[in-house]
């Protein structure tokens, strides 16, 4: 055995890996033991980001700090920081390694390493220059740097992205956690998904996964809050919420625009029945929008965020969407939000005869309004459960 599998043995000894029978921990070990030339020494990451200098620092997410990093070959890396030595964060590591180590696309975030040193665990990335799109998004008066165009391409960037993990890529795989501050952008605004720690491979024989519920209030769709029921639809849902945000510039979790309206995705449906859908438009974007697109990608926002997750779009669907403008698009029924009920239409029945398993009637409990929420268990018996960082354990 080689110096470096022998570390990684020791490294992954304590954590049980099971990827749905996908492969033997042994098999997990020598695919990543063949990435070894990913492994970076930790006074490689000391220097290039002048010791964890704080000027160098990007952001902190639920998991640590992130640096900007320099390399010596001139390459500018960001360093995600998982010190913390709760397991949550090494699960996270791991199934960021493991998964991100397969996947390559222009619309998701290189994983150029990692870096193992006492209690610290490195993931290392290509730095993305313009940073993350909740910073442009939602934050101190930023959204006019992003005109229709840019913003229109950013949800075919991520529209894309998307289709590659669920579809297209080794494995399929959900990501889970599709939010404002998980996409990137870089310095010519692609956008890169990123923040692989909760993500998990999509089931190839079933409808959906029964899991552990961990994500971020505002964007998780309403059967895997309140079930567990978590498929590739429930990355749809949150790319629709997405797509709403960047074309009303408002925040899902926090809207309060409308006081008859319990969020966006019902602000922006209740206008669309009225034929005003073009009202939910971020002002900054009058100047540069075209009303087609916008009225496209709005109505493709609303596909998404349906209730029901068989009526939603696949993100190959979607992309084609995007791609021109359809004939003929569905019309969308009620928006999702934890505490939904839905009832399958018979269309939905007729569409989806080759599947099962979510059809039951949801319950009506609904979620608190925190910006960050995690319910505990499919089941809803337990408390629920706030996080600051919005993530729980992502084992179900
Ligand atoms: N590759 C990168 N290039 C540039 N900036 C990055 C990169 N990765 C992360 N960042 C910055 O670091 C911040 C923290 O990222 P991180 O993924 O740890 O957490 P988050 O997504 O903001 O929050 P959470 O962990 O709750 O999902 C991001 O908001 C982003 O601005």
């Amino acid at each position: 055995m080689t110096k470096t599998k022998n570390f990684l043995v020791k490294l992954l000894k304590p954590f049980k890996f099971q990827f749905n029978g996908e492969g033997t921990e042994e098999e997990d070990l020598e695919r990543i033991a063949a990435q070894e030339q990913k492994l970076f020494p930790f006074e490689t990451l000391v220097s290039a980001t002048k010791d964890f200098h704080s000027s160098n620092k990007l952001g902190e997410g639920g998991f640590g700090p992130v640096h900007k990093g320099k390399l010596d070959d001139g390459r500018e890396i960001a360093v995600k920081n998982l010190s913390h030595s709760s397991n949550q964060g090494k699960k996270e590591f791991l199934n960021e390694v493991k998964l991100l180590a397969r996947v390559q696309h222009r619309n998701v975030v290189k994983l150029l390493g990692y870096c193992v040193h006492d209690a610290e665990k490195l993931l290392v990335y290509e730095y993305v220059a313009n940073e993350s799109l909740d910073k442009l998004l939602f934050k101190s008066g930023r959204r006019d740097s992003l005109d229709w165009k840019q913003r229109n391409d950013i949800i075919v960037g991520i529209a894309r992205g998307l289709l590659y993990l669920h579809e297209d890529s080794h494995v399929p795989i959900i990501h889970r956690d599709i939010k404002a501050s998980n996409i990137l952008l870089d310095n010519k605004w692609v956008p890169k998904i990123a923040d692989f720690g909760m993500a998990r491979l999509s089931p190839e024989d079933q409808t959906y996964v029964h899991t552990r519920v961990a994500g971020t209030n505002g964007y998780m769709a309403p059967e895997y809050v309140m079930h567990g029921h978590l498929s590739t639809k429930a990355d749809v849902f949150s790319f629709g919420v997405l797509v709403l945000e960047l074309i009303s510039g408002q925040k899902n979790s926090t809207f309060n625009l409308d006081p008859d309206s319990q969020d966006l995705l019902e602000w922006a449906y209740k206008l669309y029945k009225k034929g005003r859908s073009l009202d939910i438009m971020d002002s900054i974007l009058a100047s540069s929008a075209v009303p087609d697109q916008v009225a496209l990608c709005i109505q493709i926002g609303l596909l998404c965020t349906q209730s029901d997750p068989q009526l939603r779009p696949t993100m190959r669907r979607v992309v084609v969407m995007l791609s021109k403008r359809p004939a003929i698009l569905e019309e969308p029924t009620r928006p999702g939000y934890p505490g939904t009920r839905y009832r399958r239409s018979r269309r939905a029945t007729a569409a989806s005869s080759s599947t099962a398993g979510t059809s039951s009637e949801s319950s009506s409990r609904t979620f608190g309004s925190s910006t960050s929420a995690t319910a505990s268990t499919a089941t809803f018996t337990s408390p629920r459960l706030y996080d600051p960082h919005g993530k729980r354990p992502m084992k179900g």
